[in-house]
């Protein structure tokens, strides 16, 4: 029996992972789509156009970066949706307005039009049928020290050289942000609970609550249809 039918995951499962720059969502991503032989989509990092220009002035770049992102977000979904599932994806689209383009508008690095416009968009974008909500989003967590040595650790240099006040921000907003998601169903995940890089086992707890949550939350649905 392999480990998608030992913890009863359907085959058709998208699960998200959510979670601030540097925590760990690509590294769980690979994990979790080698475990249950799933799909993975990744945010292109090394090849988006715009992102390094971005961080050098967000002012100027930030709304082309949002709808960048967007595009490729969307496209990603709509390959999500043709397979049918069975996909692990490395942030949720919902962390692009919920956090960044949120926070640069807060922050005055984007516009008010320029926010409006990407706004109008996203909500226009996500209301389609291309748009498969998550079957459960897992959302990586731990404390702001970690993280930070993480994204140093990593080494993206456009990152290294963004002042720590950025990483805080963007951190305490992830936390009120979840604190108040409800999309889809949430599993949340200290980071200090596991350890992928060193315990190649660490990965079957995570396995065995998945498998539980999407079954609880799809007998839930059924029961909402006969209704
Ligand atoms: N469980 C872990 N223990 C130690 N380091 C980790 C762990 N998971 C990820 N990392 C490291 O932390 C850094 C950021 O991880 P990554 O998966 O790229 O994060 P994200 O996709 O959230 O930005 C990488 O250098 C990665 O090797
Ligand atoms: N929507 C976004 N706006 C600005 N920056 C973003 C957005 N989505 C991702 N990013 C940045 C943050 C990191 O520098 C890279 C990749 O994110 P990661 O959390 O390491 O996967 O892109």
């Amino acid at each position: 029996m392999n480990l998608r039918e030992k913890y009863h995951i359907p085959n058709d499962s998208i699960i998200t992972i959510a979670g601030t720059v540097g925590v760990g969502k690509s590294t769980m991503t690979n994990a979790l789509a080698d475990a249950l032989k799933f799909k993975t989509s990744f945010e292109k990092v090394d090849t988006n156009p715009y992102l390094e220009k971005f961080y050098a002035d967000f002012e100027r770049w930030s709304f082309h970066l949002q709808v960048y992102f967007l595009a490729e977000r969307f496209k990603e979904q709509k390959k999500i949706f043709e397979y049918g599932g069975g996909f692990i994806q490395d942030r949720s689209i919902y962390e692009d307005t919920g956090i960044f383009a949120k926070m640069h508008y807060e922050n005055g690095t984007m516009s008010k039009t320029d926010y409006e416009t990407y706004k109008n968009l996203f909500d226009a974008m996500v209301m389609t049928p291309y748009f498969p909500h998550p079957d459960l989003l897992i959302y990586l967590e731990g404390s702001f020290d970690e993280v930070l040595k993480r994204i140093q650790e990593r080494g993206r240099e456009m990152e290294r050289s963004t002042p720590i006040s950025y990483w805080e921000e963007m951190y305490n907003r992830y936390e009120n942000w979840i604190n108040n998601f409800n999309a889809c169903p949430i599993l949340r995940i200290n980071i200090s609970d596991y350890d992928l890089m060193k315990e190649e086992n660490s990965v079957e707890p995570i396995l065995e609550k998945i498998g539980h949550f999407i079954q609880q939350s799809r007998r839930w649905e059924a029961r909402e249809l006969i209704k």
